[in-house]
C-alpha cells in the first residue's frame, strides 16, 4: 500500500503491519502503568510507613502528573524529534523509572540489620520519588505520540481502518491494565527477600518494568515497517509567536477606521504564512470544542474514590467467591472489552442503518449524557444503602475484651486479593505461646471477642473464643453497582473511543500529536476537579453529591451538544493542500481578484467538511 507521503507499507487484512507492534506497545505501556498503579498506595503505606494523607495526595498528584506531561511529550515530537524518536527515548527514560521503583522496594539494600525492615528511609523514598517522577514524564510523554502515530500509518482513505485502529487501541490500553491490575497484588501479597521475608513490592513493580522493557523492544523491532512523519521544525514556537502577533496587531488596529476581519487570527495574515494560519484556527476550534469535557473525567475519576468508598458499605459475597470493593473497578475494563467490539460491529452500523446521521459529537454527547446516567444509579444505589443504614468499612474493626492478666497481642491472617471467603484467623499471643481462632464475616459486620480468663494459650482456642455482634453486616449488593459501572463505561466508549480518533482526524497534520495531548489534558483537569469539588461541596448526603455531579454533568452536555451543533468537520490534508498549491501558483501571473477569491474560498474551506462520511459538505455536529 502506498501511504502519506508516497510511503510503501505493508498490509495484513487492509491494515498496515505496522499497527500491529504500535497496539502490542500500548498493550504492554498500559500494563507496565496500570500495574505498578495497583499497588503504589499500599507500597506508600506499607514500605514507607507514610499515612493515608500523605500517601493519597502524592498518589493523586502523580495520576494528574501522568495526564500533565502529554503536552511535554506532544511539543518534543512534533516541533523537535518526531514521533518514533520521542517514543523511543521517552519510553527508556520510562522504563528506568520503573526499574528505579523496583529497586527501591528492595528492603535488604537498606536492611543492615537485617530485621525484616530497611534502615535508610530516605534512600528509598528519594528511589522511588526519582523513579515516579520519570515514568510520569515517559508515560505521558509517549501516550500522545504513540495514538497519533498509529493514526499517521494509515492512508487518506483508509478512515474507516483508522477509526477500527484506534478502537482497538483502546481495547489494548483496558486489555493492559485488566490483567496488570489481577497480577501485581497478588506479586506483591507474595513474600520475597535474602535476609527477611516481606511483601514483595519489588516483584510487583519489576514485572511492570519488564513488560516496559518489551513494550520498547517490540516498538523497536517494528521500526522498518513504519511510517515516520518529518516534524516541521518548532512549530510550537511558531504557533505561539503567531498568535501572540494576532493578538497584538488586532490591538494595534482596534480603532474603527480598520476594517474588521472574518477571524481574530486572521490579524497574523500581516507577518505569517496563510497555511499556519488555517492550522492554528483548526487547532483552536477543536480545543474550544474541549473546554467542557473535562466535566466526563471528572465523574468518571470517581469510580477510584467515591464508588469504591460506595462498595466498602455493600455486600460483596457473590457465593463462591467474595469481591472486595477496590476490585469491583476491574469492571470498568472488562465491560469496555465487551462494549467496544458491540458498538463497532452492532449498534453503530445498525444507527447507520436506520438513516441516522451519527457523527463523532452526537456520540460524544450521547457518552456524556450516559455518564451523568450512571451517577442517577449512583445515587439511587445509595439511597438504598442509607435506608439499610449499614455502616463505613467492608471489614469493620473488630475489639477484643482480655479477661486475662497479662497482654495479648491478636494479629489476624491475611485476605487474599482475589478468591477470598471472608473467613478471618485471629492469633493470640503471649510470650512463647500462642493460639489460633477463625470466624466467618459478613461484609460490614462487626464483633467484640472476649478472652476468658482461664484461656490456655498453646492448644486450641476456636471454641473457648466467645463473640458478639455489634454491627450487622451490609445487606445491599454489590451487584447493584453494576448499572452505574454498565452507564459509565457506554459512555465512556463512546466518549472516550470517539474522542481520541476525532482529536486525530480534526489535526492538522504537524499538530497530530499536539492535539491528541490536549485531549489528555482533559484528562487531568478533570482530576483536578474532583480533588476541588469534593472539598468545596462537602454536602451532607453522599447521594445529593451525585445527584449534583450527574445535574453539573447533564448542563455542561447541553452546552457541549450546542458547542458542537456549530462546529464544521474539516479534512486537514485537503485543506492543507490546497493552501500549498496556492503557494506554489504565487509566481504564477494570476490577477489579484482571482487569487483573493481562491483564498476566500480556501478559508471557506477551513468551516466546512468535505469528509463523505460525516454525510455531505455541511455536516454539522
Ligand atoms: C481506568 C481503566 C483501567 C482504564 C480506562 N477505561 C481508560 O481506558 N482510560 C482512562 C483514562 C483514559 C484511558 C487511558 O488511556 O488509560
Amino acid at each position: 500500500m502506498v501511504n502519506k507521503s508516497g510511503f510503501n507499507s505493508k498490509e495484513v487484512c487492509g491494515y498496515p503491519l505496522s499497527i500491529f507492534f504500535i497496539v502490542v506497545n500500548e498493550f504492554c505501556e498500559r500494563f507496565s502503568y496500570y500495574g505498578m498503579r495497583a499497588v503504589l498506595v499500599l507500597y506508600f503505606k506499607y514500605f514507607l510507613r507514610w499515612d493515608d494523607d500523605l500517601a493519597t495526595s502524592i498518589y493523586h498528584t502523580f495520576v494528574a502528573l501522568c495526564y500533565l506531561t502529554p503536552i511535554l511529550g506532544a511539543i518534543v515530537a512534533d516541533s523537535w524529534l518526531g514521533k518514533f524518536k520521542t517514543i523511543i527515548y521517552l519510553s527508556i527514560v520510562y522504563a528506568i523509572g520503573q526499574v528505579a521503583m523496583a529497586v527501591s522496594a528492595i528492603h535488604d539494600i537498606t536492611d543492615t540489620d537485617r530485621d525484616g525492615t530497611p534502615n535508610n528511609m530516605t534512600f528509598h523514598v528519594v528511589l522511588s520519588m526519582v523513579g515516579l517522577f520519570l515514568i510520569a514524564l515517559g508515560t505521558g510523554g509517549i501516550k500522545p505520540c504513540v495514538a497519533a502515530f498509529g493514526g499517521d500509518q494509515f492512508g487518506d482513505h483508509q478512515e474507516r481502518q483508522r477509526r477500527t485502529f484506534f478502537s482497538v487501541f483502546y481495547l489494548c490500553i483496558n486489555g493492559g491494565s485488566l490483567l496488570s491490575t489481577i497480577i501485581t497484588p497478588i506479586l506483591r501479597a507474595q513474600n520475597c527477600g535474602i535476609y527477611s521475608k516481606q511483601k514483595c513490592y519489588s516483584l510487583a513493580f519489576g514485572v511492570p518494568a519488564a513488560l516496559m522493557v518489551v513494550a520498547l523492544v517490540v516498538f523497536i523491532v517494528g521500526s522498518g515497517m513504519y511510517y515516520k512523519a518529518k516534524p516541521e521544525g518548532n512549530i510550537m514556537g511558531d504557533v505561539c509567536k503567531c498568535i501572540g502577533f494576532a493578538i497584538s496587531n488586532r490591538y494595534k488596529h482596534r480603532s474603527k477606521q480598520y476594517p474588521s476581519r472574518e477571524h481574530w487570527m486572521d490579524w497574523a495574515e500581516d507577518k505569517y504564512d496563510k497555511l499556519l494560519i488555517a492550522q492554528i484556527k483548526m487547532v483552536l476550534k477543536v480545543l474550544f470544542l474541549y473546554i467542557p469535557l473535562p466535566m466526563f473525567w471528572t465523574l468518571f475519576d470517581q469510580k477510584g474514590s467515591r464508588w469504591t468508598l460506595q462498595a466498602t458499605t455493600m455486600d460483596g459475597n457473590f457465593g463462591a467467591i467474595v469481591i472486595q470493593p477496590d476490585q469491583m473497578q476491574t469492571v470498568n475494563p472488562i465491560l469496555i472489552l465487551t462494549l467496544v467490539p458491540i458498538m463497532d460491529s452492532v449498534i453503530y452500523p445498525l444507527i447507520k442503518k436506520c438513516g441516522l446521521n451519527f457523527t463523532p459529537l452526537k456520540r460524544m454527547t450521547v457518552g456524556m449524557f450516559l455518564a451523568a446516567l450512571a451517577f442517577v444509579c449512583a445515587a439511587v444505589v445509595q439511597i438504598e444503602i442509607d435506608v439499610s443504614r449499614k455502616h463505613l468499612t467492608y471489614f469493620n474493626l473488630t475489639q477484643f475484651v482480655n479477661g486475662m492478666n497479662k497482654p495479648v497481642n491478636v494479629s489476624t491472617s491475611e485476605i487474599f486479593p482475589f478468591l477470598i471467603i471472608i473467613r478471618a484467623t485471629f492469633f493470640l499471643q503471649s510470650g512463647q505461646l500462642s493460639c489460633a481462632f477463625s470466624r466467618d464475616f459478613g461484609f460490614g459486620s462487626s464483633y467484640t471477642f472476649f478472652i476468658p480468663s482461664t484461656l490456655s494459650l498453646g492448644s486450641n482456642c476456636q471454641e473457648s473464643i466467645t463473640g458478639a455482634e455489634d454491627i450487622k453486616p451490609n445487606s445491599v449488593h454489590m451487584a447493584l453497582q453494576v448499572p452505574q459501572y454498565f452507564f459509565i463505561t457506554a459512555g465512556e466508549v463512546m466518549f472516550s473511543v470517539t474522542g481520541l480518533e476525532f482529536s486525530y482526524s480534526q489535526a492538522p497534520s504537524n499538530m497530530k500529536a499536539v492535539l491528541q495531548a490536549g485531549w489528555l489534558l482533559t484528562v487531568a483537569i478533570g482530576n483536578f476537579i474532583v480533588l476541588i469539588v469534593a472539598e468545596v461541596a462537602k454536602l451532607p448526603k453522599q447521594w445529593t453529591e451525585y445527584v449534583l455531579f450527574a445535574s453539573l454533568l447533564l448542563c455542561v452536555c447541553i452546552i457541549f451538544s450546542i458547542m458542537a451543533y456549530f462546529y464544521t468537520y474539516i479534512d486537514p490534508t485537503e485543506i492543507e493542500a490546497k493552501f500549498r498549491r496556492n503557494v506554489g501558483d504565487d509566481d504564477d501571473d494570476k490577477n489579484d481578484k482571482q487569487r483573493k477569491l481562491e483564498m476566500e474560498m480556501m478559508k471557506r474551506d477551513l468551516d466546512r467538511s468535505d469528509d463523505e462520511h460525516y454525510k455531505g459538505k455541511q455536516t454539522k455536529m
